[in-house]
């Protein structure tokens, strides 16, 4: 593999005696990982249930490797929302960030969202997430991501950190920025990386950076922690702005981060000793590609601190009848099932979320998408059965992985049934929900979304 001379040299001064086994692993291919989604499936259940002693990613607890012929991304576990793959040093940063149940957690630059779905599965029904990107062409990704998955506790968000900050003021216990960065610990993975890169991209991305981090103070909570990762090697862009951020705030402090074998300390720079608390991941002392991890924690308060008012939201008790009605005739679930967040109708669409500073900034998606109230019927969302157990369900096909109507259902066809059905009707494989199915009689018309389907 072809690798910039200046990258290279870098990286020499960076590694010293080690440089010649880091340039090795340009030779062999990159660690495949997957994590469990834990919302859905428990890790043992997950595991029996594939019949595989896969590998432990040693620092993430429902992280695995896996190889090439189990053909992950074609299994129907994957179409179920019970996996998310994702790169093995990638799934450090929520690790470190140390989520707990009921948190409230803003993950600023989140698509298309591995490590929100890694927070969302941590926090639970009674946390919130709120995800945000400002590029709108990843939030479609990160938006199918958190339906597919069946998440429900995430709002997601694109905006400038700036108006996110404008509205939620310090309101979060945790803080990701997984910094869009010049992406060298990638270059095994993604070789036109290596390609794009140029020797002035990492002074580009420290502005970019920078002007993120400018942000965070204002939305974090006193005792609140942020973790600043990114996925690459240069010194400006890692500990460079953690320097800068600490020159800026001195109520901060670096938190020293759990390191697992072959973590490196991170690197002093300026005198600051504190800097080696964070973590270097290379990929010649681990199974995973290269990534950089710092953890801060505010221990003082900054200036005055506020929170928003909610925005009330008002949903019309018609509407609200109608979705019962469904629930009553399709789910073994009634309204109840809901009870901690709140409803509300935009255009025609039904939704269970979050209030929120929403007159200022309007969310892309807040919680979960129902369905669709139309001409007095409710048309249930892809979203809503993927958020939903088999068991949920009055009626529904449970296919196990032989059966030849699952593949055409996960593929887009119309599917026959020996029993006669008329309405909605969950699929379902394994026990696990895939999608819905309209009945007419012995035939099953097909309502996986397109965008899912198996090509
Ligand atoms: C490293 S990627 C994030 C990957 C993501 N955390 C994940 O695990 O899937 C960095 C992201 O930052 C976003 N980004 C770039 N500039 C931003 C800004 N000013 N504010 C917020 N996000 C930004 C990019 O669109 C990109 O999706």
């Amino acid at each position: 593999m072809n690798l910039p001379e200046e990258f290279l040299s870098k990286m020499k001064e960076i590694l010293k005696e080690e440089f010649d086994q880091f340039i090795k692993v340009y030779d062999f291919d990159s660690y495949k990982g997957f994590r469990v989604n834990t919302a859905k499936v428990s890790v043992e259940e997950f595991i029996k249930k594939m019949g595989i002693e896969f590998e432990k990613v040693p620092w993430c607890k429902d992280g695995f490797y896996y190889t090439e012929e189990i053909r992950l991304s074609k299994h129907p576990y994957y179409f179920a929302g019970l996996v998310y793959i994702q790169e093995p040093s990638a799934m450090f940063p929520v690790e470190a960030l140390d989520i707990k149940e009921g948190e409230k957690v803003l993950d600023l630059c989140a698509a298309p969202g591995g490590k929100s779905i890694q927070i969302a599965a941590r926090l639970g029904q009674n946390g919130l997430l709120v995800s945000n990107d400002v590029k709108p062409s990843r939030i479609k990704a990160l938006v199918k991501n958190v339906e597919n998955l069946g998440l429900t506790n995430i709002v997601i968000l694109n905006n400038k950190p700036k108006e996110i900050a404008e509205s939620y003021g310090a309101y979060f216990d945790k803080i990701l920025v997984d910094a869009p960065c010049s992406g060298e610990g990638m270059f095994r993975k993604d070789p036109t990386a290596a390609k794009k890169w140029t020797s002035n991209h990492p002074e580009k991305y420290v502005n970019l950076q920078r002007s993120i981090m400018t942000e965070v103070d204002e939305l974090l909570k006193v005792d609140g922690e942020i973790v600043y990762s990114t996925c690459t090697f240069e010194v400006e862009e890692n500990e460079g702005i953690i320097d800068w951020f600490l020159k800026k705030h001195k109520n901060y402090e670096v938190v020293e981060i759990k390191k697992y074998e072959g973590f490196s300390d991170g690197i002093e720079i300026n005198g600051n000793e504190n800097l080696k608390k964070a973590a270097r991941i290379y990929p010649h002392r681990v199974k995973g590609e290269g990534h950089f991890i710092c953890k801060l924690k505010k221990v003082r308060e900054s200036g005055a601190e506020w929170t928003f008012q909610p925005q009330r939201f008002e949903v019309d008790r018609e509407d609200l009848k109608i979705f019962e009605k469904f629930c009553n005739k399709y789910l073994n679930i009634d309204l109840s099932y809901f009870k901690d967040r709140v409803f509300y109708k935009k255009a025609s669409k039904l939704y269970l979320g979050f209030e929120g500073p929403f007159d200022k900034i309007t969310p892309l998606r807040n919680g979960l998408l129902l369905g669709e109230v139309y001409k007095g019927r409710f048309y249930p969302s892809a979203h809503l059965i993927a958020s939903l157990k088999c068991e949920n369900l009055k009626v529904a096909i449970n296919f196990s992985q032989d059966d030849e109507r699952l593949w055409r259902y996960l593929k887009g066809e119309t599917i026959e049934n020996k029993e006669n059905l008329n309405g909605f009707v969950g699929i379902c494989v394994d026990g696990f929900t895939l999608g819905w199915g309209k009945a007419e009689g012995h035939i099953i018309k097909n309502y996986f979304p397109k965008g899912w389907r198996l090509e």
